[in-house]
């Protein structure tokens, strides 16, 4: 077990998952946990696990005090507050992939129930009703198809219909004309234009308050009539009971939901609190929010959003963390030791100084100016904010925090490359003065102070070091020897910069922390202006 994380799952996610999880953490599953009883349980806990029904509430998170982590066995975090989350350091991680072919896949199976009226037409053959007369389908051959959101599961959408001879025409205003194309869709500029086309409507948009209802009753008086609508994305982002109008009107022929706005327990055998006009329509199919629920699909994010919750509670960055801009494997790789570095370097000031940081600028050069900046910003900020605030500050509210606290954070890259091949600068300044760091990394993973509060010397960082100012004369080092051996300290490391000013800077490695004694008589011999104990 990795520490004593605790971490609770309140919906049903695959055994491998579980498994994952019981070999890093301990345990603790309650499916369908009624909300109030999680508030008042979930300050036991590092970590909690969810799909689509879990209301991730920042009361609940503010009631988490252990909570490091969300994850999401799953693709859409709506029922997550995303933006407390951020504020509160908690990081979200998802398994946005694992999913989409079977979302994609339910989508079609939907598309072809509603051209061929199967479930309908099963219902009465098992009744013994064969009256096929009554269950005259459509083809998709040679209809036009409109899909609003042309994502990732959108874009699966598209390719598969094309394949039964279909005109894809699609709306999306935030993507590019080159995925449109990609994907065989034609590009439709308004969503009316794509509802006055189509004979079938598949919807496959995140839910967030622009989408939500964007179908709703003028749109649908916009339809071709006898359109038939595919929702297999998020409850209300086609409006129930505009739908609902428009199915006993017959403007929609018939409609396939997935998912509603008031989504049933999926737990109980009998959910008599559902109480939904749609299902009972013969034009109206449904399912229990299927499109994830393939063996395939539930081993992909099960098992992924297992590892991701690990990794982000043992304090690595993942990939797919929500609430902070993406990285993939590689960049992540390449960029870990910066990200250190930059951590180290936030981690000095505030050991040096007692004066508010109110601005930083940071300054990559050489390999380091290639990553993205922000990055390395926001692992700076992690670095000074972390230790001297109550509040947790992790890479997902480093900026936010910063920000609360009015620092202004100023980056800029160069690709010039000077003594170092990669070189992180990073200048503090307060009311009094500014204080400039510098650091590099050397080969793969070593890194190095390269420049300390503008004297040039160049150390690793280490646990424990004792940082003397001194007047540049002979016999200071001496002293500081004699006393660091009288106290029975180990040096490890020893650099001295060149002087400047009449003033030079001297680096010790040191096997233990000094106690205040010894430090006030470093601090009192003849020519130290000031001594520290630095960790970093
Ligand atoms: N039924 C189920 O079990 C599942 C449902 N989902 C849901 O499917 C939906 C799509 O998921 P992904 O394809 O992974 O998302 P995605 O983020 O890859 O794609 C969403 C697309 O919608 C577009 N979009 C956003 N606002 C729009 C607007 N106002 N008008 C038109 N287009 C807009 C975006 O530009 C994007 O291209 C989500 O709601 C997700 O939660 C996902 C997996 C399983
Ligand atoms: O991944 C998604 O967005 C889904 O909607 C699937 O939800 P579920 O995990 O099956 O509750």
């Amino acid at each position: 077990m990795d520490r004593e994380y605790r971490i609770i799952v309140t919906e049903r996610i695959d055994e491998a998952g579980i498994q994952y999880l019981k070999e890093h953490a301990e345990v603790d599953i309650k499916y369908d946990v009624p909300y109030e009883e999680l508030l008042k349980i979930i300050d036991e806990y590092d970590a909690i696990i969810v799909r689509s029904v879990t209301n991730v509430s920042e009361e609940l998170m503010k009631a988490g005090k252990k909570l490091k982590v969300v994850g999401r066995a799953g693709n859409g975090t709506d029922n997550i507050d995303l933006d407390a989350a951020t504020r509160l350091g908690i990081i979200v991680v998802n398994t946005p992939e694992g999913n989409i072919i079977a979302a994609a896949e339910l989508t079609i199976a939907h598309i072809l129930a509603i051209s061929r009226n199967l479930p309908q037409a099963n219902y009465a053959a098992k009744q013994k009703d064969f009256r096929r007369n009554r269950f005259n389908g459509v083809e998709l051959y040679g209809k036009t198809v409109g899909i609003i959101g042309l994502g990732r599961i959108g874009s699966l959408v598209a390719t598969r219909l094309k394949a039964f001879g279909m005109r894809v025409i699609a709306y999306d205003p935030y993507i590019s004309d080159e995925r449109f194309t990609k994907f065989g869709a034609e590009k439709v500029e308004n969503l009316d234009d794509l509802l006055r086309q189509s004979d079938f409507i598949t919807i496959h948009t995140p839910r967030t308050p622009e989408t939500m209802g964007m179908i709703g009753k003028e749109e649908l008086k916009k339809v071709k009539k006898g359109v038939r609508i595919v929702n297999c994305a998020r409850g209300g982002l086609i409006d129930e009971e505009a739908l609902y109008e428009a199915l006993k009107e017959g403007i929609v022929a018939a409609a396939a939901l997935d998912v509603f706005v008031k989504e049933p327990s999926y737990e109980k055998e009998r959910d008599e609190d559902f109480d939904n006009p749609l299902l009972n329509l013969d034009n109206v199919i449904v399912t229990p929010h299927l499109g994830a629920s393939t063996v395939e699909a539930q081993y992909n994010v099960g098992y992924s959003v297992a590892k991701a919750v690990i990794a982000a509670l043992n304090g690595e960055i993942t990939p797919n963390v929500v609430n902070m801009p993406q990285l993939d494997k590689e960049e992540l790789f390449a960029m870990k030791p910066f990200l250190n570095l930059g951590e180290k370097i936030g981690n000095i000031y505030y050991q040096v100084e007692r004066e508010p940081v109110k601005k930083i600028e940071i300054n990559l050069s050489g390999d380091v100016a290639q990553c993205r900046s922000q990055f390395i910003s926001m692992s700076v900020l992690k670095g000074l904010l972390d230790p001297v605030l109550n509040e947790r500050v992790n890479f997902v509210n480093a900026e936010y925090v910063a920000k609360s606290r009015g620092i202004d954070v100023v980056v800029s890259s160069s690709n010039e490359v000077s003594d170092y091949t990669n070189l992180v600068k990073v200048r503090f300044e307060n009311a009094k003065r500014s204080l400039e760091f510098a650091g590099t990394v050397f080969g793969k993973n070593e890194l190095r102070i390269v420049n300390f509060m503008g004297y040039e010397v160049e150390f690793a960082p280490s646990e424990y070091m004792l940082v003397v100012k001194n007047v540049d004369k002979p016999g200071v080092i001496g002293q500081i020897g004699t006393l660091l051996g009288v106290s029975k300290v180990n040096i490890s490391m020893m650099r001295v910069s060149p002087s400047k000013d009449g003033k030079a800077l001297m680096v010790l490695g040191i096997d233990r922390g000094l106690s205040r004694e010894t430090l006030s008589m470093i601090k009192n011999i003849e020519g130290v202006e000031n001594a520290i104990m630095m960790n970093l």
